[in-house]
């Protein structure tokens, strides 16, 4: 894409989603200085409608060399600067399906627009100055949002609730470091510097960056999920506890071993996080070819899983085939589920204590114990980073790697201060540290970096 950082020029594509389950309407989005040109080519408003910016205007979508109605559609007119690129905006609103849509894409392609590249249009709105790069991510984020947690925190970086407090550390970066290159440019006139402010200043900044930095566990969560595997020996439940927990049918149920042949997975939502849940087949030594394969998946499943739930029945308590099991995942990050407890009077021995792992009793026939497993679930992922940030922010890979990267250049500033360097070393690590702020907001960054954050878009975002 890194061509189309330079390259300008009116895009065109569909914003709507492509799917086989189609939407009632569809959007084609155009951006640039021919796009209010092809909306003029393309589009016939009956009556006296006004050709005016943030209008809707009702009307026909024609090819314009045979004059063949192509759709009955709205336009909505959006002029620079008052638009989401900051562009001339134009947007054809049409029947959903996609021949409607592929069809007025084609037009505007063979009237004067080229096909936008994934994330070209926020592309625009950053380089335009709409967006910093936090909020351009933000969108990504809120497009991809499998839980309302999720949308929620990207909301807020959308708003801005990122930026604002890294442009505000970077400024005081910036200040502490004019106040320093003053003092080596002209020593003689000025007072000495205030060393005690700058390295309060300084140590302000580490707080706050350590504040922010702590909210990227819970961002990690939130934009990945957690892919959770339930395994176990035939019929111990692991299937019922799928559909326990997911308050459906899901899985196949019966009382033969044996039963679930294929990874069967859910969609859930665990305390705002997302969670993808794998049902998988019992473990055990089979001559069935087929199940064999299913036996082999379940521990696919268990290798790329964040989080395995060991389960095993009450009823028969701990087995030789459980420990054969676990000493396949005991390296996992695992819970053990002690399931069917409506048939035993106290819960049998493991042969390891809750401290080791943490055990869950359930009975997911009658949907008892989903509660503790989300509760341990929680516990099990949430160190005290999650607890700690205590905001609908929640920052990503990028962005804490570039505030780690400032606060190791602030730590090295406080130590050339503390070890009495000269001044120019003071400068040296203040100027990494307000680079490094830059990057996270764009204020600073390279054409590569950009590259990778917009090429993840969906096209015509
Ligand atoms: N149909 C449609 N829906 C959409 C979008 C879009 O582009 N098209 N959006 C895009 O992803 C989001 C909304 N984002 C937008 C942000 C700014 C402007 C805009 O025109 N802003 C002007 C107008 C404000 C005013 O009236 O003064 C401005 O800020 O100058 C439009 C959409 C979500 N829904
Ligand atoms: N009493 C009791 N029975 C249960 C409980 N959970 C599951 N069962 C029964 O145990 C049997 C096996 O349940 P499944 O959920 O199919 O077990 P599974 O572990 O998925 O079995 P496979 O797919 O064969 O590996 C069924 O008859 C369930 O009704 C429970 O909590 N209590
Ligand atoms: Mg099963």
């Amino acid at each position: 894409m890194s061509e189309s950082l330079t390259k300008g020029g009116t895009i065109a594509a569909i914003a709507t989603a492509i799917v086989p389950q189609q939407g009632s309407v569809g959007i084609v989005r155009v951006s640039g200085s021919a796009a209010l040109k092809i909306a003029e080519t393309l589009f016939r408003a009956p009556g006296r409608q006004i050709w005016e910016s943030h209008r809707i205007l009702y009307g026909h979508i024609r090819c314009p060399k045979t004059q063949e109605l192509v759709d009955e559609a709205l336009l909505l007119i959006m002029k620079a600067p008052r638009s989401f690129t900051r562009e001339d905006v134009v947007e054809f609103h049409c029947h959903g399906g996609i021949m409607a849509v592929q069809q007025v894409l084609q037009l505007c392609l063979e009237h004067g627009a080229r096909l936008a590249q994934p994330g070209e249009f926020s592309l625009r709105a950053f380089l335009n100055g709409r967006l910093d790069l936090t909020q351009a991510e933000s969108i990504a984020d809120l497009v991809g949002a499998k839980s309302a947690a999720a949308a929620q925190s990207a909301l807020a970086g959308l708003q801005g609730k990122l930026a604002a407090p890294i442009r505000k550390l970077r400024t005081t970066c910036l200040d502490v470091l004019a106040e320093i290159e003053a003092r080596i440019d002209f020593e003689e006139d000025l007072p000495p510097l205030d060393e005690a402010k700058t390295s309060w200043e300084i140590n302000h900044i580490l707080a706050e960056l350590s504040t922010i930095l702590a909210t990227a566990d819970r961002g990690e969560l939130l934009r990945t999920g957690l892919k959770v595997a339930i395994v176990g020996r035939p019929n111990v439940g692991k299937s019922s506890l799928l559909n326990a927990w997911s308050r459906s049918d899901r899985a196949i149920v019966t009382d033969l071993p044996g039963t679930t042949r294929d990874v069967v997975e859910s969609q859930l939502v665990v305390g705002g996080i997302p969670v993808q849940v794998l049902d998988t087949a019992g473990i055990r030594e089979t001559e069935d070819k087929v199940e064999k394969i299913g036996v082999e998946r379940s521990r696919a499943a268990a290798k790329q899983a964040d989080l395995v739930l060991l389960t095993i029945d009450a009823e028969s308590g701990w087995t030789e085939e459980d420990s054969e099991i676990y000493e396949q995942v005991k390296h996992r990050q695992l819970i053990i589920i002690i399931n069917k407890i409506d048939l035993v009077k106290t819960i049998p021995e493991l042969p390891f204590s809750s401290e080791v792992h943490p055990i869950v009793a359930a009975a997911a026939a009658f949907d008892r114990g989903i509660e503790d497993l989300e509760t341990a679930i929680l516990d099990a992922v949430s160190g005290e980073n999650l607890q700690a940030a205590n905001s609908d922010l929640a920052i990503n890979q990028r962005q804490a790697a570039a505030l780690t990267k400032a606060k190791i250049s602030l730590e090295q500033c406080t130590d050339t201060m503390s070890n009495k360097l000269p001044l120019d070393f003071w400068t040296i690590d203040l100027r990494g540290a307000i680079q490094a702020l830059g990057e996270v907001t764009g204020e600073e960054v390279t054409e590569s970096v950009l590259d990778r954050i917009f090429s993840r878009f969906c096209i015509g975002k």
